[in-house]
C-alpha cells in the first residue's frame, strides 16, 4: 500500500478545480491505456464540488464518457430521487449534463428498491454487481478502480466508515450495510476498506477547518479503527487533496514538505 502523499490548494474553490483537472487527465489516461476507466466517488459538498468544477471545465470533453464506470463509495440508505442520496446530487452536479452510458453507472441500491429496506441484501447485491465487473486478477471482489475518491468527515471518517463502528472493521466483505451512524441518516451501504484498498488510486478530499483536526490524526500514525481514513490507500498512491485550512494542525514534517 501506497504512503500518503500531501497537495494543498489556497482555498476549497481551487482545490475542486485542480482535482477536476487532475480526474480528467487520469480518466483520459486509463482510457488511453485500458480502452475504459473506472472511478469511485463520493458524497458531501467536496465531492460534488469537484463534479460541479469537472461540468464546467472546458477539458472535461476530452473524456469519452460512454467509456467510463461510475461507483459509490458509500450510499445513504434512502428512497430512489431522494435529495440526500449521494447519486442524486452527483446527477444533479454533473451526470445529468454529460452522455454517460447508463449501464456503467452503478448506483449503490435504494431503501425502496428490489431489497425493500433490507440494508445487508442491498450491500450483497452491489458486492456482486462489483464482482462481476473484476476482472480475474481482481479475483473477482471489485475492479482495480483508477481512482477513488472520498470526503474525510471531521470525525475521520471515510465513506460510511464511521470510528469504532462494525464497518470499519470489515475484512472479508467488499460492501456492507451500515445502521446507527453517528451522521443521519444512520442507514447506510457503504464500500469496505479491502474494497477501497484494491483501487490503484485513492485521493482523500478534506476542505475547511473543521477538518483539520481529522487530517492531523489521521496523518499521524492513527489506527485505522479510531481514524478510517488512516486506513484509505490506493495500491499505488494515495493523494490527501487539501486547503490551507484543512492542512492548519498538520504536523510541521508533513506540510510544508522538508526543503532538501
Ligand atoms: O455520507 C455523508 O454523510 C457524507 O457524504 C460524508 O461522508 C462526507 O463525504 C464527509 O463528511 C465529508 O463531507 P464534506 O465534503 O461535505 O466536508
Amino acid at each position: 500500500m501506497s504512503t500518503p502523499q500531501l497537495v494543498v490548494h489556497r482555498d476549497k474553490e481551487l482545490m475542486a478545480q485542480a482535482a477536476a483537472a487532475r480526474l480528467i487527465t487520469k480518466i483520459v489516461d486509463a482510457q488511453a491505456s485500458r480502452g475504459s476507466a473506472s472511478i469511485v466517488l463520493t458524497g458531501g459538498r467536496n465531492g460534488n464540488g469537484l463534479l460541479a468544477a469537472l461540468a464546467a471545465a472546458p477539458a472535461r470533453d476530452a473524456i469519452d464518457w460512454a467509456r467510463l464506470d461510475l461507483w459509490w463509495g458509500d450510499e445513504r440508505f434512502l428512497p430512489e430521487g431522494d435529495p440526500d442520496r449521494n447519486v442524486t446530487q452527483a446527477r444533479a452536479a454533473l451526470l445529468d449534463s454529460v452522455p454517460l452510458d447508463p449501464e456503467r453507472v452503478h448506483a449503490m441500491p435504494a431503501s425502496d428498491g428490489p431489497h425493500g429496506t433490507d440494508v445487508e441484501a442491498a450491500a450483497a447485491a452491489y458486492a456482486k454487481e462489483l464482482g462481476r465487473a473484476a476482472g480475474p486478477e481482481n479475483r473477482g471482489a471489485v475492479p482495480a478502480f483508477d481512482v477513488l475518491m472520498l470526503g474525510v468527515g471531521p470525525d475521520t471518517h471515510v465513506a460510511s466508515l464511521f470510528p469504532e463502528l462494525p464497518a470499519v472493521r470489515e475484512t472479508e466483505r467488499t460492501v456492507v450495510g451500515v445502521r446507527g451512524a453517528p451522521k443521519p441518516p444512520p442507514t447506510r451501504v457503504t464500500l469496505t476498506l479491502p474494497a477501497i484498498r484494491a483501487a490503484r488510486e485513492v485521493w482523500l478530499l478534506a476542505a475547511g477547518e473543521d477538518k483539520a483536526n481529522a487530517a492531523a490524526i489521521a496523518l499521524s500514525g492513527a489506527g485505522e479503527i479510531q481514524a478510517p481514513a488512516a486506513g484509505a490507500r490506493g495500491r499505488s498512491r494515495t493523494l490527501w487533496l487539501l486547503d490551507t485550512a484543512a492542512a492548519s494542525q498538520l504536523p510541521r514534517s508533513l506540510y510544508p514538505p522538508a526543503t532538501p
